[in-house]
């Protein structure tokens, strides 16, 4: 499918996932805010869907980033980091969610498997009891160290204000 035909509403990923999971495909579930996607997201991203047959991705609303990572994120609106993922080839199905966590989506998707990154201890990842109990697994996958959205725009101020400097404008 192309990068948009795999965005979908929760309704039409729910009907997709249970037609997946009817033909015996091992649905694979990841969710996260992918601001400004970097190798440590593209890594995990390729680790996870090697774990099942199709990978379904939760990504959370502009809204729901703002809430959770503050006021001047995201960087990049939902739509952007939707077409961006779902340009990955190892990315089958995506779609948004608008709560702090996806614990609803996941509960009424319930995934063979949920991951997350090792950044995120399993007690505390969302939806993991809904799986657990429903006979999936959840498995947390591990960083590819020194590389996160926050790490990239905190060298780009300072990159801009070594440069401001230079100019002698600050
Ligand atoms: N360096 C990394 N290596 C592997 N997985 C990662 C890495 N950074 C984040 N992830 C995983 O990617 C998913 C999305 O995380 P997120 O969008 O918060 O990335 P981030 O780079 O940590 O962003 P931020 O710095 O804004 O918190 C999560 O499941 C997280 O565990
Ligand atoms: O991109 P992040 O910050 O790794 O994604 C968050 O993950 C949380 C995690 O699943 C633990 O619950 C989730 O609750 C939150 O909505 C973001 O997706």
């Amino acid at each position: 499918m192309t990068g948009s035909s795999k965005v979908m509403s929760p309704c039409e990923a729910l009907e997709r996932v249970r037609a997946w999971q009817a033909s015996g495909k091992k649905v694979v579930f990841s969710n996260g805010c992918f601001d400004l996607l970097h190798a440590g997201h593209v890594e995990y991203l390729t680790a996870a869907r090697k774990l099942g047959d199709v990978l379904v991705i939760g990504l959370n609303s502009d809204a729901s980033v703002r809430r959770l990572k503050g006021p001047s994120r995201p960087v990049c609106c939902e739509t952007d980091r939707a077409t961006v993922l779902s340009a990955l080839e190892v990315v089958d199905l995506l779609t948004l969610f608008d709560e702090d966590t996806p614990e609803e989506l996941i509960g009424t998707l319930l995934p063979d498997i949920l991951v997350k990154g090792a950044d995120w201890a399993v007690e505390r990842i969302a939806g993991a009891r809904a799986v657990l109990e429903h006979g999936g697994a959840v498995l947390t996958l591990p960083l590819l160290e020194g590389r996160s959205t926050s790490g990239i725009i905190e060298k780009i101020i300072q990159l801009s204000s070594q440069s401001a400097h230079c100019s002698g404008t600050i």
